[in-house]
């Protein structure tokens, strides 16, 4: 039944695009960071300490023979209930901002062709994450949220499709969805954006906590390009959607920060980030942004309330008001 509080979801994570990816060069990927986020997501799910079995036996270009099925008798490749989410950073946001499919045109060429080719970009991605996901054991299967049936209204989430990803936890399996290019109601199509889909999922599937990895130490009161810049370490969430800074006490009762963003970001970068927390945060799930590829963010993954966060924690902690 969506909705319904169901503990078993321990967290959901967003591998942020810029965490990822190199944003600013198309379509290049941060091996490293890639690598060392697959290895700590198995570290804090897998329930057993064994080496991990690699599932992906397709051909690669480097090592052109297929791995050998192994002799999984015996083996245990369980995990504990994770959602994976990931951003598009140079993938899929420069040809969405060339073709303006954030804003619809679907009826074009230049926006049928801008559709396309967002959508073959963003799921090349995808395909590059669940191999690198499994390599490590991590039994991953990639959702596209187009296909899934997911869609918007004047760019605001109208269909979704929880349940599909309910199923695919009940059969122990680890879903990974992304931000895409969707059917709009109104303007034809759009760009959903990761940060939305996990929001969502968040609402409905109640995870412990939730963690948004990117490619800085957390949000500032300003870019953090800005030399003054300062992290803010706690934001509390209020009923009505508004809130404050709580930590540090030099911001404390700010109530807003100052953010800016790729010029090729369909989404709203940072911005977008905070007030889809703000929303989870306010349906009494912790959320943690945190700097990908750092002890932070097995830090995050492994601790399922902001109370088993240690003092030497960096990062911002979205918490509802207590
Ligand atoms: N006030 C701010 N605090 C923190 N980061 C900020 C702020 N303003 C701008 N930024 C920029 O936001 C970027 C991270 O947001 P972005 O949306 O690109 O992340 P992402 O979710 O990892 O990427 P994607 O949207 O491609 O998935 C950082 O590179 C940072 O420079
Ligand atoms: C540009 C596309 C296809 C998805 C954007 O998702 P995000 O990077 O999570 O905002």
């Amino acid at each position: 039944m969506e909705g319904a509080q169901d503990h078993s979801i321990r967290c959901i994570v967003k591998l942020g695009g810029a965490a990822i990816t190199r944003k600013h060069e198309l379509e290049c990927v941060d091996e490293e960071k890639l690598s060392i986020t697959c290895r700590q997501l198995r570290q804090s799910m897998s329930l057993n300490c064994s080496l991990p079995v690699s599932m992906d036996w397709s051909r690669d270009i480097e090592a052109p023979n297929p791995p050998e099925p192994l002799d999984l008798q015996g083996k245990n490749v369980d995990t504990e209930r994770f959602i994976i989410v990931h951003g598009a950073g140079s993938f899929g946001h420069f040809q969405a901002s060339r073709s303006n499919v954030h804003k619809g045109g679907l009826e074009t060429a230049l926006g049928k062709a801008g559709f396309v080719a967002t959508r073959i970009s963003v799921t090349r991605l995808n395909h590059i994450i669940v191999r690198a996901l499994a390599s490590e054991g991590i039994p991953a299967v990639g959702v596209s949220p187009f296909c899934a049936g997911w869609s918007t209204r004047s760019r605001a989430l109208e269909q979704h499709n929880v349940s599909m990803v309910k199923e695919i936890l009940d059969s122990k399996l680890i879903p990974v969805l992304h931000g895409d290019a969707v059917f709009d109601s109104t303007q034809g199509c759009t760009i959903l954006s990761g940060d939305v889909v996990l929001r969502k999922l968040a609402q409905d599937l109640k995870p412990l906590h939730a963690v948004f990895l990117t490619d800085v130490p957390g949000v500032y009161d300003r870019p953090p390009s800005d030399k003054d810049a300062v992290l803010l370490e706690e934001i509390e969430v209020h009923r009505d959607g508004s809130w404050i800074i709580t930590r540090p006490g030099s911001l404390s009762l700010k109530t807003g920060v100052e953010t800016e963003a790729a010029a090729h970001d369909t989404t709203g970068g940072m911005a977008t980030k905070i007030s889809e927390a703000a929303i989870i945060a306010m349906s009494g799930v912790d959320v943690f942004i945190v700097e990908a590829g750092t002890p932070h963010a097995l830090e995050a993954f492994r601790s399922s309330s902001r109370y088993e966060l240690s003092n030497a924690w960096i990062g911002t902690i979205v918490r509802a008001v207590s």
